[in-house]
């Protein structure tokens, strides 16, 4: 089975060569303005603010008896929730946190040092999804597949394996929650695990791949014309994200528009991401989201990325289609899946859709996502 790492080596993605040190900026350099001076606030988007409502992405709590059904409900609804009660120490997110400040406030000469090369994943840089758009996001990331080992001797040659540990903790604690999330997710379905070969016979899921993603959001001098992340979907089954206590983060709900996703202390934010669309023969799409940046507060996140082994084929499940829900998608893995991404970015899953090359149909996030005016 090709690694996460294999699978994107024959996907090079070409960025921007040029990194800033977002510090020393006083300005908003033209390169990240994604708006004119004289647009106005809301130029980013055309959907309309939810200022005025109060729609909240659900928050469960996963002793509830009722988790299934409420998971199931939040996955149809919105492809997005937040957990409580999900069993993770807070001493572990403080560690990733403290790790995430370290590493992003090394200087700019010593992050390039674990630089990802342009046909790798792992390692510091801009995000993959700069390639597809003319302006530069004004947000660094740091990805790890793998080991951190040989990323994080070259970023702390003495401290690294302080690092290492925390990272290793905090990968095994996620991938015991989002195993047991798919348990949840898949019984909302009513689909038995034993249906998903790789899920091992307890539901374990041990065959799964996923990456640890770190992003940080510097403080931005006009904030109103940046962008932190644009707007993009998973290519994962699901996504647990970790972010500090500094807002940023929205997801676009179906007649809402953009609504915000607050940091809840002690809580995880989980997406639906692609492959659970597939899997659910688009029962549970998953969920467009992007990032704003503030004037004065540096905001960070670190995303689990999970899917399942690189070449196992994710297809819809049988029980999900029938003579009023044809099956929607055609089978494909990870592997191949990251490459359409690479290649077609928010088109990808309407690539992959059976009924769009007979009838015109495409997914719901594909027209939404370029809903963005650059200046
Ligand atoms: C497994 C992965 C999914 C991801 C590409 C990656 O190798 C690690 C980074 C992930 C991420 C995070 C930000 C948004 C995203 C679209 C991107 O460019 O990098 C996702 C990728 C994805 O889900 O397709
Ligand atoms: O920083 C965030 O809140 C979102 C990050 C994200 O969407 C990602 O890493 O895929
Ligand atoms: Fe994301």
């Amino acid at each position: 089975m090709p690694s996460l790492s294999e699978a994107f080596r024959g996907h090079p993605v070409y960025l921007h060569q040029k990194h800033h040190d977002f510090n020393s900026l006083q300005e908003l350099p033209d390169s990240y303005a994604w708006t004119q001076p004289d647009d106005d606030d809301h130029r980013l988007t055309n959907y309309p603010s939810n200022n005025k409502t109060k729609t909240v992405v659900p928050i469960i709590d996963l002793n509830d008896p009722n988790a299934p059904n409420l998971i199931g409900h939040a996955c149809k609804t919105w492809g997005v929730f937040q957990v409580v009660n999900h069993g993770i120490p807070t001493s572990l997110f403080s560690d990733i946190q403290r790790a995430s400040l370290a590493l992003f406030s090394l200087p700019l000469h010593q992050k390039l040092k674990a630089a990802r090369s342009p046909d790798g994943v792992s390692g510091y840089g801009r995000a993959r999804i700069s390639s597809f758009f003319p302006k530069l996001m004004w947000s660094e990331c740091f990805t790890i597949l793998d080991s951190p080992l040989d990323l994080f001797l070259k970023l702390w040659p003495q401290d690294y394996a302080k690092y290492c540990d925390i990272v290793v903790e905090y990968e095994a604690a996620m991938k015991k929650l989002a195993a047991k999330l798919m348990c949840l997710m898949l019984a909302s379905l009513g689909i038995p695990k034993e249906d998903i070969k790789w899920a091992g016979p307890k539901g374990e899921f041990n065959g799964a791949c996923a990456a640890l993603h770190w992003n940080s959001y510097p403080s931005c001098p006009d904030p109103d014309r940046a962008m932190g992340l644009a707007a993009h979907t998973d290519s994962t089954l699901l996504t647990i994200l970790h972010q500090n206590n500094v807002n940023g983060l929205q997801v676009l709900k179906e007649g809402e528009g953009w609504v915000a996703v607050p940091p809840l202390p002690g809580g995880l934010v989980i997406n639906v991401g692609d492959l659970l669309h597939i899997l659910s023969n688009g029962l549970y799409p998953s969920v467009l989201h992007r990032v704003r940046v503030n004037r004065t507060r540096q905001r960070f996140s670190v995303a689990y990325l999970y899917g399942p082994p690189t070449n196992v084929q994710i297809s819809p499940q049988v029980k999900l289609v029938g003579p009023t829900r044809p099956v929607l998608y055609r089978s494909v893995t990870w592997n191949e899946y990251l490459g359409t991404k690479a290649k077609l970015f928010n088109k990808a899953l309407s690539a992959v859709r059976l009924s769009s090359s007979i009838n015109g149909l495409f997914d719901v996030n594909e027209d939404k996502s370029n809903d963005f005016q650059v200046g």
